[in-house]
């Protein structure tokens, strides 16, 4: 399956809350970018209410040559979701706080350059996951992040500022769950701080969470972090911003393409899904599609094309 070498018809699905981004000028800089290259560029927006029934119903009546997201991960999962295991390819305008897919992709953060995808691209086709159903694309966690993903989404304030302020609150009275978490290769039991289910490598806030994970290897991981004294803090925060998950006592991971976790004594448990928090029951049973979403990336090597005309 390849792509169109061109790309001609092009929906932007446009998240108008996203990273507090004032997207006042959005639709005309994508409208004369794509029209000047022969593009035509259509517009769909979220609504933060039905959005990806409303986006699959769009979808079947209209032909596209690929659908950008244009927001923050939510919005990229979005998308994802409404294209996994078709032929259509995702674009990413990365247009949020965290971006975290974009950068592990490669994709330019700035709108111009991330732009330049529409007409200079290659196709990766990536895993994608179900977490207890769900689908996600990038990242999922259980225990301390998705807590304070879930405080951050209920109050007002957003941004960085906010959330490591809501974490530091967290921090001081966070009490770990004990997980036991049975994958298609092993087995392990006990507490953890945090545990994520990653496809991908990195969150929007730049913290590598796993540093060698392939997206299209057919596989996720499950990377823990075991609860840990005061102390340890600054040297795990130290090695997450250093891809150097694996440098602490107090991590591991466990490699894998289906895994079954359960919480001993809980029926429901609080994960986190690409940004969005909710409550699913216990166990959760979490699997690879793999191959499953066709993505726009940069071109590899460092080619300059011919700027295409009308
Ligand atoms: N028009 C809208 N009004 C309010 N909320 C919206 C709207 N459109 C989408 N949303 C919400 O935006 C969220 C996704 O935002 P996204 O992750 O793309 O950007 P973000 O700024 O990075 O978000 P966050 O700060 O939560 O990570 C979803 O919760 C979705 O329901």
């Amino acid at each position: 399956m390849t792509a169109p070498v061109q790309l001609r018809s092009l929906l932007f699905v446009l998240n108008p809350i996203s990273g507090d981004i004032d997207k006042a000028d959005l639709e005309g800089t994508i409208r004369s970018y794509c029209h000047e290259r022969g593009r035509q560029a259509a517009f769909f927006h979220t609504t933060g209410d039905n959005d990806l029934e409303r986006l699959r119903e769009h979808l079947q009546h209209v032909a596209y040559d690929a659908v950008f997201a244009a927001g923050g991960d939510g919005t990229v999962s979005l998308v994802a979701e409404a294209l996994v295991e078709g032929e259509l390819p995702l674009g990413i305008i990365p247009l949020g706080s965290g971006n975290g897919l974009s950068k592990d992709l490669g994709i330019p953060q700035q709108v111009e350059e991330a732009l330049r995808l529409t007409w200079d691209f290659e196709v990766l086709t990536m895993d994608t996951i179900r977490v207890g159903g769900k689908f996600s694309a990038h990242l999922a966690d259980l225990g301390f992040n998705a807590l304070v993903v879930e405080r951050f989404d209920q109050g007002d304030v957003r941004g960085p500022g906010a959330y490591i302020r809501i974490a530091t609150q967290e921090f001081i009275n966070f009490e770990p769950e004990h997980y036991h978490i049975k994958t298609d290769l092993e087995e392990w039991e006990g507490p953890a701080f945090m545990l994520t289910i990653a496809n991908a490598n990195t969150f929007g806030s730049n913290v590598v969470i796993n540093p060698e994970g392939e997206l299209d290897d057919g596989q996720f991981e499950i990377c823990l972090i075991d609860p840990f004294p005061n102390a340890a803090a600054p040297g795990i925060l130290y090695n997450l911003y250093t891809s150097g998950f694996d440098n602490s006592a107090y991590t591991r991971r466990l490699c894998c393409s289906r895994a079954t976790i359960t919480v001993p004594g809980k029926d429901n448990v609080l994960v986190q899904i690409d940004g969005e928090p909710m409550r699913l029951p216990t166990p959760v049973e979490v699997e690879i599609l793999p191959q499953s979403l066709r993505v726009l990336t940069p071109k590899a090597q460092n080619q300059e094309p011919a700027p295409p005309t009308k």
